[in-house]
């Protein structure tokens, strides 16, 4: 296999993009390849060139998988790099490859058409699977998309313009432009394949207008998305419309994992608590020592304090003592020496009065206090103080005789001393009151201390409400992220992503039906307008019985042919027809092939089916069924129903399947001789039976409907009645009334003998096209001295053979392409008109009796067949502007 190296130029914005890739196909282009890249590169595509060695296939398949709408100009320029390729010798068998692919192309069309079909009903199945599902499994979108693939590889050649529509001439103006292609293989032959570019000296004349201001694209790794880490995250990601199979498991991994971190979390809280817990009462037991050990020093610092103020004071105490008998032994050897002095001078016994004095005493007495004092209150300091004053020694000292004495005794009365001890005492009180003052600054530092611990309590009490508040958090934050509820999550982000990928598989599923009706179309133009099919009808039980008359009178020698062998005539005529079926093929054989027009019904394309031939040859039958009158639904008599009741319930199937509105109106028209009579008119008819002459008919009947054209050229039957119908059920329905009243009599041939045209409008509108089904069961073409008529059914038979006189001239003029169509000769043609030419898909039933005796009319409808099948329309969709 050829390695195809592409180079896509496309324009956006006035700027201009070159993508270069490698493809592994001979002639192959990968259209979703291509695609691929553009669309990663560029928002709209307005022009695009192709480059490759290979030959390019594309149509307009390919310009819509590129997303090209119509009405864009799509310019593709194609350049043959292969090396050694000479165009002179290749071309011929270029061109015949080309259009041998073309043909497999078709082929391919046809087959996958066919597949297509066989896919509906599957395809429509899995949807309302996934509708049933109700989004609790995951859509397979798989079959959609390969079956989309499948759709997309289509093979033609070309150069596309998707503003010409015929597939005909754009294959010409393919091979034309392969044709004008200035090929000079040999520029490419230098390079690698892999080093393949654009050059400025391009060999094609389009391209040299062209600068290109060339930007490598190159083609990145498709990223991995990103491992979720928040539900948010997980959220956002699956609202993206392409979460996939590894994003839901990564979200059930997160929330395994979210399940065991929630279980860590609460261990984690747990054990927090408890340390907390643990710190509290800690810190409690921490106060209460505090506490205690606080008090307990403060007093025994108090006690100690105390105890050494008190020793303190004693010694000093001693120490005065001490002083003060130091003083008095001073004092006294000072008397002792005055008196021995008075004595020596005056020689009185007073002097011996001096050793008892009162002094003396009253230090005695003091001291004995102050130690009494002590022992009964050391802790009081005013008892302290009290003790410790001095008592007024000289107060009670008795107040001596002698005046000199007394001087004396004043003049000895040691007062500096005393201030001085006093002046100490109170110095030592103010000591100890300055002690105190400390003792008491210590107890307010302990104070102070406490009270820091109190607040370090407060501080950490706040601390394990503030825990136990986050403890709370965290309980409600992981009742918020319970595994239910993170089920609910994931359930609703499944939820989301199958609507999204319902939502994408019915969009699949549209440009799928989009694609698939293109197609169809394309297919059913390339079969041609005008589609002719014969039926051979078996013999009646009475037939049968006289075998040997219609022996070998015919031939069928395939699917297609058939071979007559005409009275008097030993050379057999032989005729192709699109489809020749025995009498052996059953209705559903025959509405196979009428099928493919019901879609183009849908797509908006006017669709004719009529059963031609002559009497008792089986157009009844074939349209509208064995029982025509009684047409039901009913499934036990579905398998002998015509064509047009299948088309009915095939149009409404499909068109409930494509979900969107429609409208589906009913007419029924007859006509008969010249007459038109509206089969669906309320109330009793007018007697018009087949026994009744034409002078019978009403004039008001026969001008109540009127033919006339619109504007636009388009026929219509004025006051003709139209019903709306909602099912196939309601339409059929109204089938079996309607033809009821139709003109019927038994003939030589045909003892239900059809004496008129029957003719069925199903309007079909939906919001982009309209488009009208005719069916039509008409009357014998038979000879009319076969049919041993007279008098009023030779009329009959007169007007029937003019009217299809008139429908053979319509058919021959439109086989001929004759510029003029004689639509307007006779009314069966003006009322056939919109189901014969321009917007029309037309089948026509060519009923053959197997008689013999019928011979000559089975040529006639032969031949009546052949010249129909000639026809070529250009059909135009019925678009509504
Ligand atoms: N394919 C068939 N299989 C079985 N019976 C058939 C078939 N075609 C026709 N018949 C029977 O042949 C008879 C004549 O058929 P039919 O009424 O459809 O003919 P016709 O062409 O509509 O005749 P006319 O033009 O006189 O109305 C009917 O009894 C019908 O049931």
């Amino acid at each position: 296999m050829d390695k195809i190296s592409f180079t896509v130029v496309c324009e956006e914005n006035g700027k201009k993009y070159k993508i270069s890739f490698k493809q592994q196909a001979y002639n192959l282009v990968s259209i979703r390849h291509i695609r691929d890249h553009v669309r990663k590169t560029l928002q709209s595509t307005v022009l695009f060139e192709l480059y490759f060695n290979g030959n390019l296939l594309l149509d307009s398949q390919f310009c819509h998988e590129l997303g090209i709408q119509d009405g864009c100009t799509v310019i593709m320029k194609l350049v043959y790099a292969r090396p050694g390729y000479d165009k002179q010798q290749n071309f011929n068998q270029f061109q015949s490859e080309v259009r041998k692919q073309q043909e497999d192309s078709l082929k391919k069309q046809i087959q996958r058409f066919n597949l297509a079909e066989d896919n509906i009903p599957h395809l429509t199945a899995k949807r309302n699977e996934i509708y049933e599902a109700d989004f609790n499994e995951e859509p397979e979108v798989d079959l959609l998309s390969q079956y989309a693939k499948q759709m997309s590889d289509l093979d033609v050649i070309g150069q596309f313009n998707p503003q010409k529509t015929n597939y005909q001439s754009q294959l010409a103006d393919t091979l034309k432009s392969v044709e004008q292609m200035q090929v000079q293989p040999n520029k490419f032959m230098n390079k690698s394949r892999n080093d393949y570019e654009l050059q400025e000296d391009q060999p094609m004349d389009m391209t040299s207008s062209v600068q290109y201001s060339t930007v490598e694209v190159k083609k990145t790794p498709a990223k991995k998305p990103p491992k979720p880490r928040s539900t948010e995250m997980l959220l956002s990601q699956a609202k993206q419309p392409y979460a996939n199979d590894e994003q839901i498991k990564q979200m059930e991994q997160f929330i395994l994992e979210q399940k065991l971190e929630q279980e860590r979390q609460k261990e984690q809280e747990r054990q927090k608590e408890i340390e907390n817990e643990r710190k509290i009462q800690d810190l409690q037991q921490q106060i209460q020592n505090l506490t205690k050990n606080a008090q307990r020093d403060t007093q025994l610092e108090l006690e100690r304090k105390m105890q050494e103020q008190i020793d303190r004071l004693k010694q000093d105490y001693e120490q005065k003592l001490q002083q003060i008998q130091i003083t008095q032994n001073q004092q006294f050897t000072y008397q002792q020496n005055s008196q021995q002095m008075i004595q020596n001078q005056v020689q009185t016994p007073q002097m011996l009065r001096i050793n008892e004095s009162p002094v003396s005493s009253g230090i005695a007495h003091s001291n004995q206090s102050f130690n009494n004092s002590l022992t009964q209150n050391v802790f009081s300091n005013t008892a302290i103080q009290q003790s410790i004053m001095p008592q007024p020694v000289v107060q009670n000292a008795p107040i001596q005789p002698n005046t000199q004495v007394s001087t004396i005794n004043d003049s000895f009365v040691p007062l500096p001393v005393e201030n001085q001890k006093q002046k100490q005492l109170q110095k030592q009180n103010k000591l100890l009151s300055h002690e105190i003052d400390n003792l008491e600054k210590v107890l307010q530092l302990l104070d102070n201390q406490k009270q820091i611990l109190d607040q370090d309590y407060q501080n950490q009490k706040q601390v394990h409400s503030q825990a136990q508040s986050t403890l709370r958090t965290l309980q409600s934050q992981q009742s918020s992220l319970d595994p239910t509820k993170l089920q609910n999550k994931l359930f609703h982000y499944k939820l989301v992503r199958s609507k999204q990928d319902l939502i994408k598989a019915t969009t699949q599923l549209q440009n799928f039906s989009q694609n698939r009706r293109k197609l169809h179309n394309q297919v059913e133009d390339l079969k041609g307008n005008i589609r002719v099919f014969v039926r051979v009808r078996p013999h009646t039980q009475l037939e049968k019985k006289n075998y040997e008359q219609f022996q070998n009178s015919f031939q069928i020698l395939s699917d297609q042919n058939i071979q007559f062998l005409q009275q008097n005539s030993s050379v057999p005529t032989q005729y192709k027809f699109f489809r020749v079926y025995n009498d052996n093929a059953s209705q559903q054989t025959l509405f196979n092939d009428v099928k493919p027009l019901i879609q183009s019904a849908l797509d908006g394309y006017n669709i004719f089916v009529g059963g031609f031939g002559n009497t008792g040859s089986g157009k009844t039958y074939t349209i509208l069924g064995d029982d025509g009158d009684s047409a039901s639904v009913d499934k036990t008599q579905y398998g002998r129903l015509g064509v047009l009741p299948r088309s009915v319930v095939e149009l409404f199937k499909q068109l409930n399947e494509l979900k969107s509105d429609f409208q589906v109106e009913l007419a029924m028209v007859e006509l008969y001789c010249d007459s038109l009579i509206d089969l669906l008119e309320e109330g009793e008819m007018e007697n018009v039976s087949a026994n009744s002459s034409m002078s019978n008919l009403s004039q008001n009947q026969n001008e109540k409907l009127q033919i006339r054209k619109t504007q636009n050229g388009d026929t219509y039957i004025k006051n003709l009645s139209w019903v709306r119908t909602r099912t196939a059920e309601e339409l059929i329905s109204y089938l079996g009334p309607g033809l009821e009243k139709r003109h019927i009599s038994p003939t030589a041939l045909n003892d239900r003998s059809s004496r008129s045209h029957t003719i069925i409008y199903i309007k079909l509108k939906q919001k982009m096209s309209s488009s009208t089904l005719i069916f039509a069961d008409l009357a014998g073409s038979e000879r009319v001295e076969k049919s041993n008529s007279t008098g009023q059914r030779m009329k009959e038979a007169q007007y029937i053979n003019q009217s299809l006189a008139a429908l053979g001239d319509v058919m021959s003029a439109l086989s001929q392409k004759k510029a003029f169509v004689p639509y307007r000769n006779n009314k069966l043609t003006m009322l056939l008109q919109p189901g014969m030419g321009g917007n029309s898909k037309s089948v026509l039933f060519v009923c053959v009796s197997p008689l013999a005796t019928c011979l000559g009319e089975s040529f006639c409808s032969l031949q009546f067949g052949a010249r129909a099948k000639a026809v070529q329309n250009v059909a135009v969709k019925g678009l509504y502007e």
